[in-house]
């Protein structure tokens, strides 16, 4: 298993989030200048609001920057649990509103439907994202990698090609309860720049203890023995 970096602490949110969106935007504007172009993923959720209001305010130049979503729940963007309804309402602003985005979401379909979909759609915008920000649930779970789903050794094989896969709900009440749709290991593999933004001491652990963890089932574990050049910006306040 490859060694992965150490986790770098800042004091306040602040400064955390200043750090990942400085990160973030040296990469994008790189990218935009070698290639004429950039693609950023992101994750929804409670951490990266933050963040994407630094990026949002950062001087690039936007046009040339598509934005999508490492995960989405399988939920049209007027619902609050939509990740699209997040990157939208916090990251497409300011100076970030003349970048296009790249929904995982389509209506009126089957989950698995959309991810062949927005597979295409990512595809088309190039197939390879420059700079991705994740983050962790607090059962372990990055993207909608979640540990005992049943999709997880298929989202988890290092040898498929990047694309989206919809995740069903799990059994019983177990995680997801929505249906989700998440990009693949492979993504991840294949991107310039990976930062795992963590919040919390409880995550925290969760990381230090899942990042041991046997990679079959460890979606953090698995990250690292794939080699993901996983950079962990952490801060326990909150
Ligand atoms: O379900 C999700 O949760 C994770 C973590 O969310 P947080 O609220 O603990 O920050 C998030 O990274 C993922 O994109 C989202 O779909």
């Amino acid at each position: 298993m490859s060694e992965p970096r150490p986790v770098e602490t800042f004091p306040t949110v602040e400064t955390w989030a200043e750090a990942i969106a400085a990160r973030l935007s040296e990469t994008l504007g790189a990218a935009v200048r070698e290639n004429g172009r950039a693609l950023f993923a992101g994750p929804g959720g409670s951490t990266p609001a933050p963040v994407y209001r630094r990026l949002a305010a950062t001087d690039l130049d936007w046009s040339k920057i598509a934005a999508t979503l490492v995960d989405e729940r399988y939920v049209p963007e007027t619902s609050p649990e939509s990740n699209a309804r997040l990157i939208r309402d916090v990251l497409l602003q300011d100076k970030a509103a003349a970048a296009r985005f790249i929904p995982l979401y389509t209506p009126e379909v089957t989950v698995d439907r959309a991810g062949i979909v927005a597979a295409k759609a990512l595809a088309d915008a190039g197939g390879r994202f420059d700079a991705v920000l994740l983050g962790m649930g607090e059962d372990g779970h990055i993207c909608s990698m979640f540990p005992n789903s049943p999709t997880l050794k298929t989202l988890l094989t290092p040898t498929l090609k990047p694309t989206v896969l919809g995740v069903p709900h799990g059994r019983d009440g177990a995680a997801p309860t929505i249906e989700r749709l998440s990009i693949n290991l492979a993504y991840l593999m294949s991107a310039g720049r990976v930062i795992l933004g963590l919040k919390g001491a409880v995550k925290r652990r969760i990381f230090e203890e899942q990042a041991q963890g046997d990679p079959r089932i460890q979606p953090i574990a698995a990250l690292i023995a794939a080699g993901v050049p996983l950079e962990v910006l952490y801060t326990e306040a909150s």
